[in-house]
């Protein structure tokens, strides 16, 4: 007997992390796209998770047969668009209602080879794993909206001055010094909403230009904290795309701590520090527009955005 007390609540389900390498060889100039993609369906679900009748499940097993065929069908155009092929894709079926997909996309770049006239040209079918950072994309399809988040995670950057950090309440547990000068080190993971129904949009382009921006900001902006370089970054990058709506980061503060060499009779003018590991400072924080209509459901469980 069903217990009445108890409820189904929120559910999806569908194949984590299907990994799909798609080779392009019309020419013998190849081109590659490596994602690794997650499917989850919402809808008419609450039989299987609470009798196990299956009449309305699509397989997980089908979910990524279609990610591997699709790669070939469709093609991969940029993360974005394909995670739109396949929203669309399984939202035209009965019982699916919405959904959630993911993609991480890995960034290989030409090796580059001496070409005919010596100089350097990148090779034709022969490529090297660019680990800056891994782009992300994530479609959202609920009431029949989509929401399409761009972004990518742990870039890794460092400026070994512009970054001060005062002004700071005192009580009786801190014992931080003030500093002018110090290192401010991050892994920047970000992620951007598109306006939904945002026409056109090159998302190649932004993404290339999204990380660039974020970067010019982080060398560019004298820092007085993190919070602030991650603000200036959000409101950048807003000004530039009015087809986002909102940013959000990630951003630990990797310290790096002064060694004292006074102990050696040697002076540290800021030259030699050690790079801290456990714990870390965390910023976490959404730029968004005046007025913007907030979109919980674009954001709604993926994992460590506020
Ligand atoms: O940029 C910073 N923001 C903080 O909030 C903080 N707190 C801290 O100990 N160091 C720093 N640095």
């Amino acid at each position: 007997m069903p217990n009445p007390d108890i409820v189904l609540g929120p559910n999806q389900y569908g194949k984590a992390e299907v990994r799909v390498v798609r080779v392009y060889r019309d020419t013998e100039v190849h081109t590659i796209k490596d994602l690794n993609v997650t499917s989850l369906l919402r809808g008419n679900f609450d039989d299987t998770f609470l009798t196990g009748d299956n009449t309305t499940v699509l397989t997980t097993d089908a979910q990524k047969n279609t990610i591997h065929s699709f790669a070939k069908e469709k093609g991969i155009s940029s993360p974005e668009e394909f995670l739109l092929e396949l929203g669309r894709h399984f939202t035209a079926m009965d019982h699916v209602t919405g959904g959630r997909w993911e993609t991480e996309a890995f960034n290989w770049e030409r090796i580059q080879v001496p070409g005919p006239d010596g100089a350097p040209a990148g090779h034709n079918h022969s490529f090297v794993r660019n680990k800056d950072d891994v782009r992300t994309a994530a479609l959202t399809v609920e009431d029949g909206v989509e929401y399409v988040l761009g972004g990518f995670k742990d870039l890794t950057v460092l400026k070994s001055t512009g970054s001060e950090f005062h002004g700071y309440p005192k009580d009786r547990y801190t014992t931080l010094p003030e500093t002018t000068d110090r290192i401010m080190a991050t892994d920047i993971t970000s992620r951007w909403l598109f306006r939904p129904g945002a026409e056109g949009v090159d998302y190649d382009a932004v993404y290339a230009r999204t990380k660039q921006i974020i970067m010019e900001q982080f060398a560019q902006v004298h820092s007085l904290s993190l919070q602030q370089t991650l603000y200036a970054a959000g409101e950048a990058v807003l000004e530039e795309f009015e087809e986002i709506e909102d940013i959000r980061f990630v951003m630990p503060n990797n310290h790096h701590y002064l060694v004292d060499l006074e102990r050696f009779g040697v002076e540290n003018n800021n030259e030699v520090f050690e790079a801290g590991v456990l714990p870390y400072g965390f910023m976490n924080a959404s730029v968004t527009r005046v007025g913007a209509e907030p979109k919980p459901k674009a954001w709604e469980w993926i994992g460590g955005f506020c």
